[in-house]
């Protein structure tokens, strides 16, 4: 099978002041469909710089990102612009809902600024709901809903336009262990159901046991690069 994504030599540096910091240096990696792919290091490692290049969001100081056999690095903006609307999904680690809208507005919403057809977005956006649990708190507004909760409704929301894939960024971090189970147990039903590719950064050591593929940062540079074989197997247990 070919990797959905690749990068050759991606390099991403800051200027501060007088001073570059060498964010990531020298990044070569494959990343395959229907996998979660897990980034991992300390701290200021670069993880987030990576994830934001990965997703469009960035652009790379040298190297090149090819996504779905195309190169991305030199697409124009408007370009970028749409394969983030149509064929990637995001979940940030604050999560980022509108406060003024119910559960399922907020996913109905995103729909709609992804171009998704007007007559299916009902009901896409209660089958995504439902496929997080929460078909019966629809009608709840984030504050009317616990973190965990929230968490999920930004889970179904990343998801409901089909895109090929989902980058969440710490998406366990502000959660108590058991919330943060319950969204490490749906983002592996999304790819273990629905074939989604996932890429997300965590602290969390449990969680290198459940990816497919373990990407390990320090100091902008990837220092080890690993699969798992019995990886969501090990989940089950
Ligand atoms: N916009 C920026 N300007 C200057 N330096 C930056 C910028 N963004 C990131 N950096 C630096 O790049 C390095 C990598 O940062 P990054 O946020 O990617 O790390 P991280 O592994 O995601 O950290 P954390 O786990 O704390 O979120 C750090 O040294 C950081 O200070």
């Amino acid at each position: 099978m070919e990797p959905i994504m690749t990068t050759q030599g991606l390099c991403r540096d800051f200027q501060t002041g007088s001073e570059t910091v060498h964010a990531l240096r020298d990044i070569n990696l494959s990343i395959m469909p229907g996998e979660l792919t897990l980034l991992r290091g300390r701290s200021g490692s670069g993880k987030t710089t990576l994830m934001n290049l990965l997703s469009t969001l960035d652009r790379p100081t040298a190297g090149q990102i090819v996504f779905n056999g195309r190169d991305i690095t030199t697409l124009p903006d408007r370009a970028c612009d749409e394969i983030r609307r149509k064929e990637i999904g995001y979940i940030f680690q604050s999560v980022a809902l509108i406060s003024l809208m119910s559960a399922y507005e907020n996913v109905e919403f995103s729909l709609r600024i992804s171009g998704y057809p007007a007559k299916e977005r009902q009901q896409r956006a209660e089958e995504c709901l439902n496929f997080v649990g929460l078909g019966k708190r629809m009608n709840h507004r984030p504050s009317e809903l616990s973190g965990g909760e929230q968490q999920r409704v930004a889970i179904a929301r990343a998801l409901s336009h089909r895109p090929s894939v989902i980058f969440a960024d710490e998406p366990t971090a502000e959660l108590d262990t058991r919330m943060g189970l319950q969204v490490m147990r749906i983002l592996c039903n999304l790819v273990e159901q629905e074939g989604v590719t996932v890429v997300m950064t965590s602290h969390d050591p449990q969680m290198g046991e459940i990816a497919d593929q373990v990407i390990t940062l320090a100091d902008g540079e990837m220092i080890e690069a690993f699969r798992n074989e019995n990886a969501r197997g090990g989940w089950q247990r």
